[in-house]
């Protein structure tokens, strides 16, 4: 029997150059489609498993853990979220967590630039028109949208997304931009000329609103009936992090009721949004299937970076970039 470490990898579309780096020492196992494990079979092959290659579409709760048994030294997800992982249960077992920061900070702050120029110029809701026939012919107020130059941007959130996103917003030149972050952080701010407000004023003065925040207890449906009602009605969000940021249904009525202008959203719950989801019957939403980070170096370096941790961490020595539990 082969005394190597073994790992169970849930995704067997990750590149495979992470890949290769487990197999020099390790036996490794995946599961072999592309879409998600389903659970029962997660649950069956992460037992007995040193280490597990995880990604936000699988969640690691006390279930898995439990499943695996007490040989787990480590989870890895790749993504910088881990909110799919229970991280205080890994903490009591002593299982060290391994995520994915910093390698995709600039491609997410590109998709959501992309993002929000789609949805403030109606790029999505302009192209169907070359092909169902609805350009008839320039016309001066056809297929306008709200510029970002002179706009009020807030930041949901600061941190590294946040502050690439801000700093590609700069060239724009908008009016100001603010964020809201549990705690102010001047230095990085100051960088992009952004002031900080509390979260009631964001909602009441923004133009547009940028999610990039993490999901938390504090930040799941921040975004409610309560604070749809507060924002302007000329107001576009932009959610790039995650979806239960949002109350979905409360944002369909902010939508679709005007009170709110607009929509761009890289993330949903649930992922994929069913084709019957309501959300889809409204031309002032543009919606994205979770690709924040889908640029094609990133999406290496990350499985490269997944596999790195797991190596360090079942070498017990320090990760390249571990949860701190
Ligand atoms: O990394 C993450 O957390 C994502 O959402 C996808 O890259």
């Amino acid at each position: 029997m082969s005394s190597q470490p073994k790992v169970y990898v849930t995704r067997p579309d990750v590149d495979d150059s992470g890949l290769e780096l487990l197999r020099k020492s390790c036996q490794v196992s995946t599961w072999h489609e592309t879409y998600p494990v389903p659970r029962s079979e997660l649950i069956r092959e992460v037992a007995g498993k040193d280490a597990l290659y995880c990604a936000l579409t699988d969640t690691v709760n006390k279930e898995v853990l439990d499943a695996a048994g007490p040989q787990l030294k480590c989870v890895a997800t790749i993504s910088v979220g881990y909110d799919h992982i229970d991280v205080e249960e890994c903490r009591k077992r002593g299982i060290r967590v391994g995520y994915t920061p910093d390698v995709l900070t600039d491609a997410t702050a590109e998709l959501t630039l992309a993002l929000l120029l789609a949805t403030n110029r109606r790029l999505f809701e302009a192209n169907k028109q070359v092909y169902n026939g609805g350009w008839k012919s320039w016309a001066p107020m056809w297929m306008c949208g709200q510029g970002l130059k002179g706009s009020r941007v807030g930041l949901l959130g600061f941190g590294r997304i946040g502050q690439e996103i801000a700093a590609r917003i700069v060239p724009f030149k908008p009016a100001e931009i603010t964020y809201t972050t549990r705690t102010p952080r001047p230095e990085e701010a100051a960088a992009v000329n952004a002031r900080y407000v509390d979260f009631d004023e964001m909602l009441r003065k923004s133009d547009i609103i940028v999610v990039c925040c993490a999901l938390t207890p504090e930040t799941k449906e921040i975004f409610n009936a309560a604070a749809f009602q507060k924002m302007k009605s000329n107001c576009i969000l932009i959610n790039t992090a995650r979806g239960a940021v949002v109350d979905q249904k409360a944002l369909y009525e902010a939508l679709k009721s005007n009170q709110i202008l607009a929509a761009g959203l890289d993330v949903t719950t649930p992922e994929p949004l069913p084709l019957d989801d309501p959300l889809l019957k409204l031309d002032n939403v543009v919606i994205l299937p979770h690709i924040g980070s889908a640029d094609i170096e990133t999406r290496k370096e990350m499985s490269r970076i997944t596999a790195r941790n797991i190596l360090s961490a079942l070498a017990g020595e320090k990760m390249e970039a571990e949860v701190k539990l």
